[in-house]
C-alpha cells in the first residue's frame, strides 16, 4: 500500500538522531520485572520546584503525610539551601515527634557548592534517615555553556561536592542519624556514557562505597531524549561498567519530554535499575517526571505488588490537586474520571459479557468473583481494586449499543433482559440519543423503559389496565381465567380458558378484538428470598407486529399477565 504522506512544512533540519549505544548482547528485553522496584516520590522537590505557586508548608505537609501514608519510604523532601521555606520544613518534619516514620528516609538535594552543602547538611540536624543528594551537570552542552569548563573540571565539581557532603555529615550530624549519601550526573541523558562512568567512578573513589555502605547513583532523565529501548541500553551499559556493583544502588529518574517516562522507567528496571524516582500523577519539570501512580498499578495490574497502597486513589488524588492546586486529566492512566467508563457499544457488549461470564465463572468453581483472575474485555484492572464503583463503567450515548443499556438495567435494576428485547429498547434508547445528542443518564433510561414497558405512574397510558385476575384450573389441566380490567376506559370483566394462564389471557383478549400469539418467553427472579420479584418477558405477534412486554410482581403468573398487557398496550400506542 503506498504512503501517501506528504513532507511537511516543519524546520525538521533544525534536529539531529539521538545516538544509539552498541550493545548486541543486551539482554533487558528478555527480562521481567517481578518484584517491586525501591520507590523515591520527589513530589515534594522536583514536583515542587515545578509549580508555579510553590506548596506551602502545610500543603507539603498534606503531601509528606499522603506519600508516608500510601507507603513510600524514600521521600525527597525539599532543597534545604533554595530558601527559608523548604528549610524550615525539613525542620519541622524532623522535629517533630513521630511525624517521620522510622523505616522512612528523607532525602534532600544541593548543587555542588559549599555554602548550600553546609546548609543542607544543616537542615537535617537530628533526623533518624537522611540521605543528601548532590547533583551537577556533566553533560557537553551544560560544560561549555553552565560551567564553561573542561571534563576534568566538571568532574571535580563532583568530586569536592562529595568529599564536602561526607565532611559537613561528619562535622554536622550526630550518631542518631542513619545518613545516606546520592550522586546524580545530570543530564546524563545528554552526557557521553564513558564521562558518565568516568564521573560516577571519581565519586565513588572519594565515598567509597562498600559493606554496608551504599552509594545510590542515579542516572536522570533530565530532558528524555531518546526512546525507553536507547534509554534501557544505557542503563544496561552502566551496570556492566560500573565497578563496586554491589553497593551501588542504580536509581532511574525520568522525565517525559517524550511522553514515555512510563516505558523508560519500565525497560530501565529491566535493564538493572534498583530504584525509580517520580511524582505522582507524573508533576514535575515541564511535561513532568516519571509517573509513580502509573508505573505502580503497572505492577498491580501483572499481579506484582507495588508496595504502595493505591487503595483509595480518590483520596490520593483529591489531596494531590489540594497540594498542587492542579488537575488530573480525566484519561489519565488509573485515576482519571473516564479511565473506567466506556460509551462505545462493542466495547459495552464485551463489558457486560466479561462481568456475566466472571460471575458464571466463579458460582462453577464456588468462590465468589474476587477469587478469580480478573478478565473483563476493556477493563484492564477490577475499578473496585482503586476504590472505584461500578456505576460509571458503562455510559451511554449514541455510539452505544444493546449490551451497555442492558447492563444498566441489570446494575441498577436487577432486570436481565433477553437478548431481542435489549435490540428493541436498544433501539428506542438510540432514537433519543441521536435526536437530543449527548449522553443519557441511567436515569433517564430508566425513565424511558418504565414510560415504554411498565405501567407508569406518572403519565398512565394504554388501552387495558388489569385491576384483578382470578385462573381455575380444572381436571383435565384447562384454566380458566377471569379478568377485571379497563378497557378503552370502560371497566369490564374478561374470561377466557387455555392450557394455562397466558393461553387463556390471550383468549379472554380475542373477545376486545386482540389477536394475540406467544412467541418467547422468559422469567428470571429479581432477588433472594420471600418477598422476591420476578420479572416475565413475553414476545408477542400482535397483528403484525412483533413486541415485547415485561410485567414485574412477586407472582410469576401475575407477572406474567402483566407482560402481556405490557405488550398488547404497545402495539396499540
Ligand atoms: C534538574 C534539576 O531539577 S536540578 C534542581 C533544580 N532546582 C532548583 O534549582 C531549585 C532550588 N534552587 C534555588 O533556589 C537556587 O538555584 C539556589 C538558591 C539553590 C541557588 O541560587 P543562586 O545562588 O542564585 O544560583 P543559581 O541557581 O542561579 O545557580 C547558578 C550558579 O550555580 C552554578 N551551578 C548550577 N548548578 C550547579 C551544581 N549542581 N553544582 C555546582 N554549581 C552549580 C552555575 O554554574 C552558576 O554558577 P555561576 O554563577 O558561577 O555562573
Ligand atoms: C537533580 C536531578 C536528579 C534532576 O532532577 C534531574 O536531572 O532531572
Ligand atoms: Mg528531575
Amino acid at each position: 500500500m503506498a504512503n501517501r504522506q506528504q513532507p511537511s512544512s516543519m524546520p525538521v533540519h533544525k534536529y539531529g538522531q539521538y545516538d544509539q549505544v552498541a550493545i548486541p548482547d543486551r539482554t533487558w528485553p528478555e527480562k521481567r520485572i517481578t518484584a517491586a522496584p525501591r520507590w523515591l516520590s520527589t513530589d515534594l522537590r522536583d514536583g515542587n520546584q515545578a509549580l508555579i505557586d510553590p506548596m506551602s508548608p502545610e500543603r507539603k505537609r498534606r503531601m509528606f503525610d499522603q506519600l508516608v501514608k500510601m507507603g513510600y519510604k524514600e521521600i525527597e523532601v525539599g532543597f534545604p539551601a533554595s530558601g527559608q521555606t523548604d528549610f524550615d520544613f525539613v525542620r519541622s518534619i524532623i522535629e517533630e515527634e513521630g511525624a517521620i516514620p522510622d523505616d522512612v528516609t528523607i532525602s534532600v538535594l544541593t548543587q555542588a557548592r559549599e555554602d548550600l552543602i553546609e546548609r543542607t547538611v544543616e537542615s537535617l540536624k537530628g533526623a533518624r534517615r537522611a540521605t543528601v543528594h548532590l547533583y551537577n551537570a556533566t553533560a557537553p552542552v551544560f560544560r561549555r555553556v553552565v560551567f564553561r569548563g573542561s571534563k576534568d573540571d566538571i568532574k571535580q565539581i563532583a568530586v569536592d561536592g562529595t568529599r564536602l557532603v561526607m565532611e559537613y555529615a561528619e562535622k554536622l550530624l550526630g550518631p542518631e542519624t542513619e545518613f545516606g549519601y546520592q550522586y546524580s550526573p545530570e543530564i546524563f541523558t545528554d552526557t557521553e556514557l564513558d564521562f558518565a562512568l568516568e564521573v560516577c567512578e571519581a565519586v565513588m573513589d572519594v565515598y567509597q562505597p562498600g559493606p554496608g555502605r551504599e552509594i545510590i547513583l542515579n542516572l536522570p532523565a533530565t530532558v528524555e531524549r531518546s526512546t525507553p529501548s536507547t534509554h534501557a541500553d544505557r542503563f544496561e551499559w552502566m551496570g556492566r561498567n560500573l565497578s563496586r556493583r554491589e553497593y551501588v544502588c542504580l536509581s532511574v529518574h525520568p522525565h517525559n519530554d517524550r511522553g514515555t517516562a512510563v516505558a523508560a522507567a519500565e525497560l530501565a528496571l529491566m535493564a538493572g535499575a534498583d530504584r525509580v524516582e517520580g511524582c505522582l500523577f507524573g508533576q514535575g519539570e515541564r511535561t513532568g517526571n516519571v509517573d509513580l501512580v502509573t508505573l505502580g498499578m503497572n505492577l498491580f495490574s501483572q499481579g506484582v505488588d507495588p508496595q504502595i497502597d493505591f487503595s483509595d486513589i480518590d483520596e490520593i488524588r483529591r489531596t494531590w490537586e489540594y497540594c498542587n492546586q492542579m488537575e488530573v486529566h480525566p484519561r489519565h492512566p488509573y485515576v482519571g474520571d473516564l479511565v473506567y467508563t466506556s460509551f462505545s457499544g462493542s466495547h459495552q457488549d464485551a463489558i457486560k459479557k466479561g462481568f456475566d461470564a466472571m460471575e458464571a465463572d466463579a458460582a462453577a468453581r464456588g468462590v465468589t468473583v474476587d477469587d478469580i483472575e480478573w478478565a473483563v474485555p476493556y477493563l484492564p484492572i477490577d475499578p473496585k481494586d482503586v476504590g472505584r464503583s461500578y456505576e460509571a463503567v458503562i455510559r451511554v450515548n449514541s455510539q452505544s449499543g444493546k449490551g451497555g443499556i442492558s447492563y444498566v438495567l441489570k446494575n441498577d435494576h436487577k432486570l436481565d433482559l433477553p437478548r431481542r428485547m435489549q435490540i428493541e429498547f436498544s433501539r428506542l434508547i438510540q432514537a433519543k440519543t441521536d435526536a437530543e445528542g449527548g449522553e443519557i443518564t441511567p436515569k433517564d433510561i430508566w425513565a424511558v423503559f418504565q414510560d415504554e414497558y411498565l405501567p407508569n405512574p406518572r403519565n398512565p397510558w394504554g388501552r387495558i389496565q388489569v385491576r384483578t385476575g382470578q385462573s381455575t384450573t380444572d381436571t383435565d389441566g384447562v384454566d380458566t381465567l377471569t379478568v377485571e380490567a379497563t378497557v378503552d376506559g370502560e371497566d369490564t370483566v374478561l374470561t377466557g380458558s387455555g392450557n394455562g394462564p397466558i393461553s387463556a389471557f390471550f383468549d379472554a383478549l380475542q373477545s376486545i378484538g386482540v389477536d394475540v400469539r406467544l412467541l418467547d418467553y422468559q422469567e428470571h427472579t429479581m432477588s433472594e428470598g420471600a418477598s422476591a420479584q420476578a420479572a416475565s418477558y413475553i414476545e408477542c405477534a400482535i397483528g403484525d407486529k412483533v413486541l415485547w412486554g415485561i410485567g414485574i410482581d412477586a407472582n410469576t403468573t401475575r407477572a406474567s399477565l402483566k407482560a402481556v398487557v405490557s405488550a398488547v398496550n404497545r402495539a396499540t400506542r
